[in-house]
């Protein structure tokens, strides 16, 4: 058979990149309009397009495995075809594709339109998840309305996935067996290129858990207090309904009864963003101003006419959880988002604004090339902004904050700052273990460790397991609850959130430095990276790299480390853990839960 040159190769490569731009655009396109407007129209054309992008790249594929690809020189055409090599799902037969595709449109489908009912109004049943449910469970102090909020979306999303989800399981092993991994556990662990990822994983978990423990030991305490000991235990698991949000991945909604200095100034912004007249668009742009501070690129003209910001009002269905998008032509890119004015979604843009970002500074990159160094990269730039813009000078500086005389004292200010990082540590640590959990529950499903007849007791036992949370009612296999968050049912990985929780505190820590913010010791929590043109080409250049190199060289740019460190987040919150454990040790708060009992195993 005939030898393909080099050369040859990189002439086929360079058309198959052309080609592969438009497939890329066109699909992506078809993508926005059915998640933007769920119809039977838009999703047909969706079902096309992504037909005639699979088989376009199952084509290609055919060609490119005749290439010697890993005896060339080129270090740079050998990873085009490396990474190129994976054919994903495309890999499935046209019937199969069609099917998978037409699955998950289904599940994200069923989900963006989940209603339920009002507990205070049981006629009043068009409550969605955005904006309506998610506000209830940020305000509501009503542990009868959080558990019947609870158990209701989880009967109107997840227990209704629950056949379908096992079809979607087979046919991404099958892809995955097409692509010659064992299953797709091991396919989506390829995205990270290292062969002890899980083992590292476990690792960081293994350094972080007695920060969790201790944030889980003070915050069972003050809702026990709150709500009373029967219906939280002093010892047990925590009820999963009272956390303020849904699936109990971030406590910041009930910090507000539980602060440790309740006299101190809080860092909860949204009456100032609301009395200011903040809206969705302002939102956006003072999160583009903070880039363009840093000189990174300021959003195309396209991109603020085509997101979608808030939810339209014309009662079409969409899918409403955040998302940014890149169109693959190197200019359009759009974010949709039905953003709330709130601090929890000022955050939450600053996210999808990095993702942006991270589109716009990989641009000239071959197509293969345009995605995050691993996954968890992608994830976490924007809240790598979101760090320096949360602290109290940042927040002040923009007049979100009100200046406070009581500052200037030394312990108003040490009382002050263990209220700041409490409240961020209830986003941030307690999010660890539900997003490890998220994607040790898929591996054990892919690798089929756990099989439909123990789908959702083996969740509740890794969520006792891991966040020390138990369901507020019994549960059983009739119910599907894994299912009631979004990743799962729209075929979302989730270790990358994880990644990306532990990397961003050393990507702030080494843009802090280069910024000059951790001169004369000053503290890591205090750092503001604003207006650092040092920081921000640092970043610049870590972004422009894309996936073109193994994630240890883009990592070692900004941080001079090549692997996942825990420390710098540790350093971050030090001083709130030894707070945290000293408070613990004066209430004599038991640390660690027991066994929960509440899916018959
Ligand atoms: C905002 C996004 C879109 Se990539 C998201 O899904 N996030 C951001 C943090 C965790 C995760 C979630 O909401 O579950
Ligand atoms: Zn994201």
């Amino acid at each position: 058979p005939k030898v393909y040159s080099e050369e040859e190769a990189v002439t086929f490569y360079n058309n198959f990149n052309e080609q592969i731009k438009v497939y890329c655009n066109r699909n992506s396109l078809a993508r926005w309009n059915y998640d933007s407007n769920i119809t039977d129209f838009n999703l047909q054309r969706k079902l096309e397009e992504g037909a005639a992008f699979a088989k376009f790249k199952k084509d290609s594929w055919q060609e490119l495995i005749k290439y010697p690809w890993k005896y060339f020189n080129d270090p740079e055409l050998k990873r085009k075809f490396k990474l190129s090599s994976v054919l994903g799902t495309a890999a499935l037969s046209e019937d199969d594709f069609k099917r998978l595709d037409t699955i998950i449109s289904d599940m994200k489908s069923t989900y963006s339109k989940a209603k339920i009912c009002s507990f205070q109004d049981s006629t009043k049943c068009d409550l969605n998840l955005e904006p309506e449910i998610t506000e209830l469970l940020k305000v509501s102090r009503n542990h009868e309305e959080l558990r019947h909020i609870w158990i209701e979306w989880r009967r109107n999303s997840g227990e209704k996935v629950k056949e379908t989800y096992k079809e979607y399981v087979t046919l991404k092993n099958k892809a995955a067996k097409l692509n010659d991994y064992a299953d797709n556990a091991a396919l989506w662990l390829g995205n990270y290129e290292t062969e002890d990822f899980r083992d590292q994983i476990s690792a960081l978990w293994v350094q972080l858990k007695p920060l969790y423990q201790q944030l889980h030991a003070y915050v069972r305490r003050h809702l026990r207090l709150k709500y009373g000991e029967e219906v939280v235990k002093a010892k047990g698991p925590i009820p999963a309904h009272l956390l303020g949000n849904m699936w109990a991945q971030t406590w910041g909604n009930i910090v507000d009864f539980m602060l440790p200095y309740p006299e101190r100034q809080s860092t909860d912004v949204t009456p100032n963003m609301i009395k200011q007249g903040y809206t969705p668009l302002k939102m956006f742009k003072l999160s583009e101003e903070f880039f363009v501070s840093l000189n990174l690129s300021a959003m195309p003209e396209s991109f603020w006419e085509k997101s979608i910001l808030e939810k339209p009002t014309d009662g079409r269905d969409m899918v409403c959880h955040a998302s940014a998008w890149d169109f693959c032509d190197s200019m359009d890119v759009r974010i949709k988002q039905c953003t709330v004015v709130n601090q929890k979604d000022l955050n939450t843009a600053h996210h999808e604004m990095g993702h942006v970002q991270y589109f716009l500074q990989y641009k000239h990159q071959p197509n293969i090339f345009q995605r995050g160094a691993n996954s968890g990269f992608h994830e976490a730039v924007g809240d790598v902004l979101a760090l320096s813009v949360s602290t109290p000078k940042h927040l002040r500086a923009i007049g979100l904050l009100e200046e406070s005389a009581s500052e200037a004292d030394k312990d108003a200010e040490r009382e002050a700052t263990i209220n700041y990082l409490f409240s961020i540590a209830l986003n941030k640590i307690a999010f660890l273990p539900f997003a490890y959990q998220m994607d040790l529950w898929r591996w054990d499903v892919f690798e089929g460790k756990t099989t439909p007849e123990n789908y959702n007791c083996h969740w509740w036992r890794l969520a006792e397991q891991f966040q020390g949370i138990e369901p507020p009612v019994d549960r059983s296999e009739e119910d599907f609850d894994v299912a009631s968050k979004y990743h799962i049912i729209a075929d979302v990985p989730y270790i990358r959130y994880f990644v990306s929780f532990v990397i961003q505190f050393q990507f702030h820590k080494g843009l802090c430095q280069a910024a000059g913010q951790l001169e004369n010791n000053a503290p890591l929590h205090e750092c503001d990276i604003y207006k650092s043109t040092k920081a921000g080409n640092l970043l610049g250049s870590m972004l422009q790299l894309g996936q073109s190199k193994p994630w240890p060289d883009a990592m070692e740019v900004i941080t001079g480390q090549r692997n996942m460190d825990a420390s710098a987040l540790r350093e971050y919150f030090a001083p709130l853990e030894d707070w945290l454990r000293a408070e613990n040790e004066r209430t004599g708060e038991f640390i660690g839960w027991e066994k929960s009992d509440k899916c018959e195993f």
